[in-house]
């Protein structure tokens, strides 16, 4: 497997523990029994302890964290393709005390030489598996990064849940992804969200048309991308408006602010300012 193969440290160290753990498990006590009444060293992860804010149902007791995280507010910025979200959070960064995790994109277009990320645009039968696999476990890397600084408040740009219910739902849903993959990629999604603590307390939606993204998109001129229909981006937007507006794809891990994001770049930074409190104010919920 992959991931396997790729040795990300915070998964398998993760994954050592629990197997290690449940190997002296009392036989009268079940395995998330035992789980939950376990206090893990306090190395690099440890048991949910209880929050400095109220926001706490996203942190249920048992699961695994990085020391620390439970302490600081997490905002997702979520959007389709070239929506504005590095724009969104370079101009946050800039204006405000907050620490700003970007998407892992050079990451994606360089493993090793090769590049999952320009593959899987041009066959994504065959490689769509491959990047989202890669995609799945650097944003978990991302969700469970320690912190570098001292601010009050981490932005991040998408997370481990709109990889999964916003693009691997596309492959699959479009036919591009066999589902024999589409199963191997649910089911260590499924034991991830099961297993590990993802702090998400607000999900910021930059809600754009497909049509702006794809002048955007062509704007930006990625070399990988340029081969994006518009009818690529017609998906995802639809996906995107299931779960984050009607709520009807899959459960959301946090409540969801809504920007609208089709205007310049004048009064998109004119819509932050007016967002401004009610993003910052995450960290006092
Ligand atoms: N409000 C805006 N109006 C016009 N162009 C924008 C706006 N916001 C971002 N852009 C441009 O669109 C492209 C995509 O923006 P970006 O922030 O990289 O999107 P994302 O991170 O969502 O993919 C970039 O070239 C950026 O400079
Ligand atoms: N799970 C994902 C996440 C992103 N991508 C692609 C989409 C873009 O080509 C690129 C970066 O996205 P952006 O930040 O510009 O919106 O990565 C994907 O295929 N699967």
């Amino acid at each position: 497997m992959m991931v396997a193969a790729l040795g990300m440290a915070q998964l398998s160290r993760c994954v050592r523990l629990l197997t290690a753990r449940r190997a002296v498990a009392p036989s009268s006590v079940s395995a998330a029994e035992y789980h939950r009444a376990l206090m893990l060293d306090a190395g690099n992860v440890s048991r949910v302890q209880s929050r400095a804010h109220s926001v706490t149902q996203h942190r249920p007791p048992g699961k695994l964290v990085r020391d620390g995280e439970e302490k600081k507010p997490v905002i997702c910025v979520e959007g389709n393709i070239a929506s504005g979200k590095t724009t969104c959070l370079e101009y946050f960064s800039k204006t405000s005390n907050i620490e700003v995790l970007t998407e892992p994109v050079s990451k994606w277009r360089n493993i090793r030489g090769h590049n999952p990320l320009g593959l899987m645009y041009q066959d994504p039968e065959r490689w769509g598996i491959t990047l989202q696999t890669y995609v799945q476990l650097t944003m978990l890397d991302r969700h469970l990064s320690s912190v570098v600084n001292s601010a009050p408040v981490r932005m991040m740009e998408r997370s481990i849940f709109s990889a999964k219910y916003i693009f691997v739902e596309n492959l699959f849903r479009s036919g591009k992804m066999p589902e024999v993959d589409y199963a191997v990629l649910s089911e260590w999604f499924d034991w991830i969200t099961a297993n590990i603590s993802i702090p998400v307390d607000l999900i910021v939606y930059l809600q754009t048309s497909p049509q702006t993204c794809h002048e955007r998109l062509k704007q930006r001129c990625r070399e990988e991308e340029k081969v994006i229909p518009l009818e690529y981006l017609e998906s995802l937007h639809q996906l995107h408006e299931d779960w984050l507006i009607k709520q009807t794809l899959a459960s959301l891990p946090a409540p969801v602010l809504v920007i609208p994001a089709d205007h310049d770049l004048q009064k998109m930074l004119h819509q932050y300012e007016k967002n401004r409190e009610k993003i910052l104010a995450t960290s006092s919920v």
